[in-house]
């Protein structure tokens, strides 16, 4: 699901060896130099990321929903990151998505392997990952992955067998929180009430499932779990079995993240970027490795419908004199994002609008 910044995320397709056993084999000292991705891992830790509270967006008390609008606004505008709670999504689920995620990487090499990636519009895809940097090297990531898409039609691994039912609930009870959050948005940008639901067609939303899987690492300093990168989408959700790893980008320097359980990380995508014409900026974010403890996450990104047409809202263009981005089909920016034909330039990149 992740977009570019510094590089080219590409689906390994022949080189389809899983991370999980190399950093299981007992002789393993050091990485493999195609593993290598050196790197500045200089980062701050924030005294406080922006916290939504869910159930004060819902609350029929008008002054406390107007007031978490308002942290809403603030966290999209300045971080384009939040932690969020009181979602009302159970425990059980959450706990569920991770715990069934993992179970999917302890099967056999060669049943992930059924689920190579051929192509971009292959509705699931599992491997590890490599990148092509700006100096046209390619270089092996540090995670195994595999991604579905689970909106408007529902895909996902056979085995194991009880990862359906439970991505098939986190997903679907996941779609409800993102479509409040992007109707409190809509209204934050000052939008008509079913602006947003109409223009982006979420009845039939674009959703993926993602599960990452980053073993521990005997040289995390020279190596990257997912290098920085922006989402496709409106709006990421990210759950993980609390061992930390995920940093943002805020005013140019790395933060690392911190989250309460039961709480659920969202950051902003380059679809809501788009759609705001500018305001809401794409996050550029990370996953680091360590050399302890093995980390997964568990991703929903949500996004419009695979075939709406995805450009500034029409009354922020009116408001701001042009548009700052062209449109797009959402399917064919998701799809093209993940085929890499492109290298150095982001696919946000591609489709902003150059001053004349
Ligand atoms: O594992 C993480 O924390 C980051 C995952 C991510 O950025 C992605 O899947 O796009
Ligand atoms: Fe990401």
């Amino acid at each position: 699901m992740a977009a570019t910044a510094n590089s080219q995320i590409i689906s390994s397709t022949t080189e389809n060896s899983f991370v999980k056993a190399l950093a299981e084999s007992s002789t393993l000292k050091s990485i493999p130099t195609e593993f290598t991705f050196p790197n500045d891992y200089t980062c701050s830790n924030p005294n406080s990321l922006p916290t939504v509270d869910f159930s004060l967006l819902i609350s029929p008390d008008p002054d406390q929903r107007s007031k978490t609008l308002h942290e809403l606004a603030g966290a999209c505008e300045q971080w384009g990151f939040f932690v969020l709670v009181n979602h009302g999504i159970p425990e059980s689920v959450l706990k569920g998505a991770i715990s069934a995620s993992l179970e999917y990487f302890d099967l056999p090499a060669e049943e992930k392997r059924r689920y190579e990636a051929k192509s971009p519009s292959d509705p699931i895809k599992s491997g590890s990952g490599s990148v092509i940097n700006t100096n046209n090297h390619r270089i092996h990531l540090w995670r195994d992955y595999v991604k579905s898409y689970v909106h408007p039609q529902f895909h996902c691994p056979h085995q194991p067998t009880n990862l359906r039912d439970t991505v098939y609930e986190f997903s679907e009870k996941s779609r409800k929180v993102a479509r409040t959050l992007l109707q409190g948005i809509g209204e934050n940008l000052g939008l008509e009430k079913g602006y947003i639901d109409e223009a982006l067609k979420l009845d039939t939303c674009f959703q993926l499932y993602a599960a990452n899987y980053y073993p521990p690492c005997p040289q995390p300093d020279q190596a990257i779990g997912i290098p920085p990168h922006t989402d496709h989408g409106l709006l990421t959700f990210l759950i993980h079995n609390g061992v930390a790893g995920l940093q943002i980008q805020h005013n140019g320097e790395w933060f690392d993240t911190n989250s309460p359980p039961n709480s659920i990380l969202v950051n902003t995508g380059d679809h809501l970027e788009i759609f705001s014409n500018g305001r809401y900026k794409s996050v550029k974010h990370r996953a680091v490795v360590n050399t302890e403890a093995t980390r997964i996450s568990v991703v929903l990104s949500n996004g419009a419908a695979p075939d709406a047409v995805v450009g500034p809202a029409r009354e922020l263009v009116e408001r701001d004199g042009r548009a700052l981005y062209h449109s797009m089909k959402f399917i064919d920016y998701v799809e093209t994002m993940t085929s890499n034909l492109r290298m150095g330039k982001t696919s946000l990149d591609c489709i902003k609008i150059q001053d004349e």
